[in-house]
């Protein structure tokens, strides 16, 4: 049987696996050990050099070999490439974007030794699967040296619309080694359209059936994997979380008053300032919402070496305390920013508790929280999922309050109509979205992704 080669920018390591480790980590480490493999990737640490081998740990059929990122590679790669040119061009974010020459080569020197330290490691018979726009190039890089063996790449954020890309000096390098794999994953559609638009308009390529691309001399295929959260397991903790102290205290803080609930990453792709500035709304336009809700963010602090997340946080700081200080009272607290990161178990219980869920992020490949949102909730007694249109789960999740997140009043309104959704309502809604959520599990994802990876023909 073949293996199973993983390769990500960040490798749970079996320390963190005991209850840290996100669904995604679980899941990958899951086919790992049925396929027998590796996991590929940055160790998470920072040293004066790159490592000039793999650091290897043994667990039963699974090998993890990480590399350390020395410090230049890290800001130039992660910090730079990455996470200041890339994230903010495939999240729509063009102003944002900071391109630099040294940049660029750093994000390509570190692929390149990924590749180098990688391709010794494989075998023929090797099915090959990247994770993500910080490697993109790997699969091209493995081609140069000689890999022959089946490759898929799975895009985990958003594929921008070809004009935003073509922003990019490199586009064309960047899609060509895209084109590397024989596999191109996308969590949506629209992600896919907007690269078979690049295939056609751009690069003078072919769009066959089922996702067949024929471009540059080579055939691949490009479909859609939406992925989900691993079945049960959210409904299960969400259970469980009620009977903990953590539950219980968040429920009496509440003293009878409905919790609003939204759970992100620190990052400006989330719509932050612009989900405060629409619940200040809420708080003007509909004053009996006041002392009557109190809505909790949690945003555990993100790529904090990047500028622009900085300023995001002060931006928060500040917003989070002009509006308490506004519509505050003595016994009142409207918005508790919380920028600590708490554990999934946990989430569980403040999600079931939330009596609407706010996720409505400017752009997002999918957003696992809004799913985990839903697969909380007590069938009895649902809350309301407040979604942007612009998060890749949206088109799943059709049944949600979809809202523009670029417009404040069109969330005030929605905040206040879930507020006020009567049950009958909420079931009906939420009985769709969990059956979306069921059907498009995290194991689903995996294995539809899986059995096209293995089904692509051998390059020898
Ligand atoms: O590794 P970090 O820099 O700390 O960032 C965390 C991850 O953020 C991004 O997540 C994306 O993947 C999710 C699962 O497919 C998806 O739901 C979400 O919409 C995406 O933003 C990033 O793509 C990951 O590589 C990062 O590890
Ligand atoms: O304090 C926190 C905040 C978030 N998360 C998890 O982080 C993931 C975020 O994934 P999502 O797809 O929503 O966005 P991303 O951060 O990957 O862009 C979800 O599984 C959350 O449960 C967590 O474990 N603790």
């Amino acid at each position: 049987m073949a293996r199973l080669i993983v390769v990500s920018n960040r490798v749970a390591l079996p320390e963190d696996q005991a209850g840290r480790a996100g669904g995604l980590a679980v899941a990958l480490r899951e086919a790992l050990v049925s396929f027998g493999g590796i996991w590929f990737g940055w160790s998470g640490k920072v040293a004066a050099q790159t490592s000039d081998r793999p650091r290897f740990i043994e667990e039963g059929p699974v090998t993890y070999a990480v590399l350390d990122l020395g410090r230049k590679d890290h800001a130039q790669y992660y910090n730079g490439f990455a996470n200041r040119t890339l994230w903010p061009l495939f999240h729509y974010r063009m102003g944002l974007a900071e391109f630099t020459r040294q940049d660029y080569e750093g994000y390509m020197r570190v692929n390149t030794v990924f590749a180098e330290q990688l391709q010794p490691l494989l075998t023929d018979d090797d099915l090959i699967w990247v994770h993500d726009y910080h490697l993109i190039p790997l699969g091209g890089e493995l081609r140069r040296l000689g890999a022959r063996q089946r490759m898929g790449i799975f895009l985990h954020t958003p594929f921008p619309a070809m004009e935003v890309l073509l922003a990019l000096t490199h586009h064309r390098r960047l899609v060509g080694s895209l084109c590397a794999y024989d596999v191109v994953g996308f969590q949506t559609e629209n992600d896919r359209r907007s690269f078979f638009d690049y295939v056609l308009h751009e690069a003078g390529g072919w769009i066959g059936e089922n996702g067949h691309v024929t471009v540059w001399g080579r055939s691949l295929v490009a479909r859609v994997y939406p992925i989900g959260i691993e079945k049960g397991a959210f409904a299960e903790a969400a259970q469980r979380a009620q009977r903990t102290v953590a539950y219980r205290r968040l429920r009496a803080s509440l003293n009878g008053r409905k919790l609003m609930i939204g759970v992100e990453r620190l990052d400006y792709s989330k719509g932050l300032p612009e989900r405060f500035e629409a619940f200040s709304r809420l708080l003007e336009k509909h004053p009996e919402h006041r002392a009557k809700v109190s809505f909790m963010q949690v945003a555990p602090i993100s790529r904090s070496e990047v500028p622009e997340y900085r300023r995001l946080r002060e931006e928060l700081e500040s917003l989070s305390g002009q509006i308490n200080g506004q519509f505050g009272d003595y016994d009142w607290v409207p918005i508790r920013y919380l920028t600590r990161n708490f554990a999934r178990s946990v989430l569980a219980g403040f999600y079931r508790q939330g009596a609407v869920g706010v996720v409505t992020p400017m752009r997002d490949g999918m957003n696992l929280v809004a799913k985990e949102y839903v697969a909380s909730q007590n069938p009895q007694d649902p809350g309301v999922l407040v979604l942007s249109r612009f998060a890749g789960a949206a088109r799943e999740l059709t049944t949600a309050l979809q809202v523009n997140p670029f417009d404040r009043e069109d969330m005030a309104d929605a905040m206040d109509r879930a507020l006020g959704m009567a049950l009958d309502e909420r079931k009906e809604r939420w009985v769709e979205m969990m059956r979306m959520v069921d059907e498009n599990s995290l194991e689903a994802w995996r294995e539809k992704y899986l059995a096209d990876l293995n089904a692509a023909p051998f390059n020898g």
